[in-house]
């Protein structure tokens, strides 16, 4: 196995130093035989961990498979994802998990952890084998119906009840059903101009502040999906005042993008939950710079072009997130003065790993932990064409659009997957 010297980083945005990765791990002593990596300008990072990734196999592999999934987490700067649960056939028993879990061993981009079903077949009507995912090879312990909400709050409960035996969490995609019967977009004045269904905000409110209740009734850990509303950051802050476990994510289209694009019918902006107003960009923004929203999760929805390429009502909703979240975070957040590095490292790798409790992963750099890092250049800025990502899918929005900073390498446990920006 090559050693890595990387010359010059500035670790979590600090002093420049060397950092040597040898056989899997960061060392000290001598570098002699190492391969030098030139990281003048580079800021190193721990390897991002996503909490919230579509990677579309088993079953819907024209739009992604575990393996070109990974290989845009490598490009975008992960090291682990977790993989959701509303596959076809779901992942809702002991064998999809693990069969997502050993094809993620098998391509070696990243660590792929399956996340297991609430419900059989996500039909929110009986829960699924949780102990038996948890049990398994792939070691479940984050839980999702995501795409649909565990609306029931009976089935909601005991869930809650259930994770709790082995340190698990629920993580809620928050949508009211009956609120959002084929809703379309944010509701508000816009919506009806366009005459497009409205998502108002309280159907995603009413399901967190449910939640954050039954979380704290039963004492077992909640986990809150994609947050997009100013109201869902006020209810998590008031449940974290209290003392209660639960933790909130925000994607990167959250915190820049704006319910206004939906005025060019183009589908490549419609996601669930949908685009907001400008103030919910800020208070989403203002959240997770004071920790009230804990991660920055990529909800990577890849769909092929005949589900995009429609009009706006028939279009699936979703984006790909994997391979632009860093900048996003950098323009949004970092060059905005509303985070520094370390704090992204907290957002994006420490904080996610810990609510996946995922060994080995969101470590320190320090001596003796896992070699995973992601060295990245803020100081470029790039293009974003479509057809150059590594993802199946091209359902980016912001193709054609600047973002800063790229991506120059990816190590996994010392050995790289990305080098020189490229995948190895
Ligand atoms: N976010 C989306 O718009 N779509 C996701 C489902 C989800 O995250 O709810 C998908 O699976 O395509
Ligand atoms: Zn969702
Ligand atoms: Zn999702």
């Amino acid at each position: 196995m090559t050693d890595y010297l990387i010359k010059g980083a500035s670790v979590l945005g600090g002093e420049p130093r060397d950092v040597l990765l040898r056989e899997g791990l960061i060392a000290d002593g001598s570098s002699s035989g190492a391969e030098v990596v030139d990281a003048d300008g580079l800021v190193m990072l721990p390897g991002l961990v996503d909490l919230h990734t579509h990677l579309r196999e088993p079953g819907r592999e024209d739009a992604e498979t575990v393996e070109t999934g990974t290989r845009a987490a490598a490009m975008g700067g992960f090291t682990a994802v977790h993989a959701m649960a509303n596959t076809e056939p779901v992942a809702d028993t002991a064998g999809v998990v693990e069969q997502v879990w050993r094809l993620g061993t098998e391509a070696g981009y990243c660590d792929v952890q399956p996340v297991g079903a609430v419900t059989v077949g996500l039909a929110g009507e009986r829960l699924a084998e949780l102990g038996a995912m948890a049990d398994s090879a792939a070691r479940v312990r984050v839980f999702s119906d995501d795409g649909k909400c565990v609306s029931d709050p009976v089935l909601m409960r005991r869930a809650l009840e259930y994770v709790k035996a082995f340190d698990g969490v629920v993580a809620q995609h928050a949508q009211e059903p009956r609120l959002t019967e084929d809703a379309q977009m944010n509701e508000g004045e816009l919506s009806g101009r366009l005459g497009l269904r409205g998502w108002p905000a309280v159907a995603e409110e009413s399901i967190i502040a449910r939640d954050c209740l039954l979380a704290a009734h039963v004492g077992s850990r909640l986990h809150v999906c994609h947050v997009s509303t100013a109201g869902s950051v006020e209810i998590v802050r008031w449940a974290k005042s209290k003392g209660w476990p639960v933790t909130a994510e925000v994607c990167p289209h959250h915190l820049l993008l704006t319910d206004e694009l939906a005025a060019s019918y183009d589908p490549i902006f419609k996601v669930n939950p949908p685009l907001r107003s400008a103030t919910d960009v800020e208070a989403l923004r203002a959240g997770l710079a004071d920790g009230t929203i804990d991660v920055v999760a990529t909800d990577h929805a890849p769909h092929p072009h005949e589900d995009k390429d429609c009009e706006w009502q028939a279009a699936a909703f979703g984006m790909l997130g994997l391979e632009t979240a860093l900048s996003i975070v950098q323009t949004t957040m970092v060059d905005a003065g509303l985070l520094d590095w370390a704090g992204v490292a907290e957002r994006m790798s420490t904080t996610p790993a810990r609510i996946g409790r995922l060994a080995g992963q969101g470590r320190p750099l320090e001596v003796g932990e896992p070699a995973n890092v992601v060295l990245y250049d803020p100081s470029v800025s790039r293009v974003v064409d479509a057809s150059e990502l590594a993802s199946l899918s091209r359902n980016t929005p912001y193709a054609g659009m600047e973002l800063p900073g790229r991506v120059v390498a990816t190590f996994l446990r010392g050995r790289p997957t990305v080098l020189d920006g490229k995948l190895c």
